[in-house]
């Protein structure tokens, strides 16, 4: 039976692969910080497929390393790692933003996503031809736009180092992929503005964004590939969103 390791599986991208790969038989270790929502994803899911629940924050390297590396028998080799977990925060200019809020995102979206694939790695090469590992990017990793700043910044490593860690998996049989969603309706923004749901709900009012099961069916497509293909990067955007023309500072007329 194939298995996935899916970081961030509480809410949004995480929580809807993890029942996109329960409902194709998969075995599933889902981690998050919040561990009730984590066991009302397990009772939903143990009846279909094996369930291995990790209470985790990314940021925190020793336990990472700790559960990872003594994950149960059962769940070994790893077919998959998907390195989900992140967020934004601060859409405000960079010139107005806590310092505490680039930390909180260079300590999730870069240092976690690398404390995690650092542990999984073993577990991958063990399982070799055919295994995966899945970073969630963004198109904010490409893309400038104001109030980008760190967030974007932080998926933009996020695309070199799986570019670079397919340059060393060569020969693995390992693959690796950037998947870089533009707009999506999950708990993203409303993480992003400190819970403010009015700026959310406004975000997404009135357009059509892509839903987490979207992502979640992309992530499954790309995992089931055949074993000797490797998309390096996948960027996908709803058809209502597009780019902005470049801004111009002018003087007043
Ligand atoms: N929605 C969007 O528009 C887009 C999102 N993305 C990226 O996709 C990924 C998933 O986002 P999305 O599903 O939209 O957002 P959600 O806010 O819905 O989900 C984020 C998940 O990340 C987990 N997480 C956050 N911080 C930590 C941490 N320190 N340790 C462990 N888990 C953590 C959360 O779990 P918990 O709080 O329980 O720990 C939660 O399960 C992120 O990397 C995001 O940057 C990329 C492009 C577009
Ligand atoms: O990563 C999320 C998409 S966006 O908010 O940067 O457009």
């Amino acid at each position: 039976m194939p298995s996935v390791l899916i970081t961030g599986a509480t809410s949004g991208f995480g929580k809807a692969a993890a029942q996109r790969f329960a409902k194709a038989g998969w075995s599933l270790i889902l981690t998050g910080r919040r561990e009730e929502r984590l066991k009302a994803l397990e009772s939903e899911l143990s009846q279909q497929v094996p369930v291995l629940t990790l209470t985790l924050d990314v940021r925190d390297s020793d336990a990472v390393t700790n559960a990872i590396s003594n994950l149960p028998e059962r769940f070994l080799p790893l077919t998959c790692l998907i390195n989900n977990a992140g967020l934004a925060l601060a859409p405000e200019p960079a010139q107005k933003v806590d310092l505490n809020d680039w930390h909180t995102m260079i300590d999730t979206n870069i240092t976690g996503l690398v404390n995690v694939t650092h542990a999984a790695m073993p577990l991958l090469l063990a399982h070799g031809k055919g295994a995966s590992i899945l970073n969630l990017g963004s198109i904010a990793g490409q893309w400038p736009y104001p109030g980008g700043h760190v967030y974007g910044a932080s998926k933009a490593f996020v695309q070199q180092f799986s570019y670079n860690l397919r340059c060393d998996l060569l020969g693995t049989g390992v693959r690796v992929t950037d998947l870089a969603p533009g707009l999506a309706e999950t708990e993203f923004t409303l993480v992003r503005t400190k819970g403010n749901q009015e700026a959310s709900d406004a975000l997404y009012r009135g357009t059509t964004p892509l839903q987490a099961e979207d992502i979640a069916e992309q992530l499954y497509y790309l995992a089931t590939l055949p074993a000797h293909i490797n998309i390096n990067r996948l960027e996908i955007m709803p058809v209502r969103q597009a780019w902005s023309p470049l801004n111009v500072d002018r003087d007043p007329e």
